[in-house]
């Protein structure tokens, strides 16, 4: 198998991605994956079962824009919910998707969405210039049936417009953007931002 040059490029930021993410306790075990979009339409992702924090370039694989491996390695799990969201979003080259406590204990108390308003910090998202923008962030029920499960993320966005982020319910988060780094701080974002909220509940410690 003879990988796209930006291949190794990419692969190289999702496993220093992978060791910050890490570092701050949002990928515990195997959980999580991550991936990021080549110039020819291709996709790195993260190969299923490795632990992210420790990933090595034989951990980063090829998969197609239908999630089917073209290396004969395994993909993540949730390959279909990476697919589906590259299609649905031409401009975003990479995909984050910890399973961090912060996601995890919102979606058990919110349930259904957290709104997130009046924060700083949501100028750190694209298009937000005012700490008084409303941003939704949709709790999905978890479904092993991913398939399933990425219909449901694309039936919620044709019905209410764009979102930056989701959650599934006592499972992880999914972020994007328009580069590996910048999906980063979104992710960074997102767990302040959550954790803000869960603060408010009267949630002591994260
Ligand atoms: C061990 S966590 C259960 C699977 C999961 O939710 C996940 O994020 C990791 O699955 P993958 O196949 O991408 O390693
Ligand atoms: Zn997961």
């Amino acid at each position: 198998m003879t990988y796209p040059n930006d291949f190794f490029i990419l692969a190289n930021q999702l496993i220093e991605a992978g060791r910050f993410i890490d570092s701050k306790g949002w990928v515990p075990a195997t959980s999580g994956n991550f991936s990021a979009r080549l110039s020819d339409d291709s996709i790195a992702i993260t190969v299923s079962g490795t632990h992210k924090g420790c990933l090595q370039q034989s951990d980063i694989m090829l998969i197609d824009s239908d999630a089917q491996s073209l290396d004969g390695k395994k993909p993540s799990a949730e390959a279909v919910l990476h697919t589906t969201l590259y299609k649905r979003y031409p401009d975003i080259n990479a995909i984050l998707h910890p399973h961090s406590m912060t996601a995890t204990l919102a979606s058990q108390i919110f349930k259904t969405e957290v709104v997130l308003q009046d924060y700083e910090l949501l100028k750190a998202l694209p298009g937000i210039d005012t700490h008084e923008a409303r941003i939704v962030v949709p709790i999905f029920a978890n479904d092993q049936n991913i398939p399933r499960l990425a219909e449901q993320v694309d039936r919620y966005i044709d019905q209410h417009g764009a979102i930056h982020a989701y959650i599934i319910a006592g499972h992880g988060l999914y972020t994007w953007g328009d580069s590996v780094l910048h999906a980063l701080r979104l992710l960074e974002t997102l767990d302040f931002l959550l954790s803000c909220e869960l603060h408010l509940y009267g949630v002591k410690k994260i």
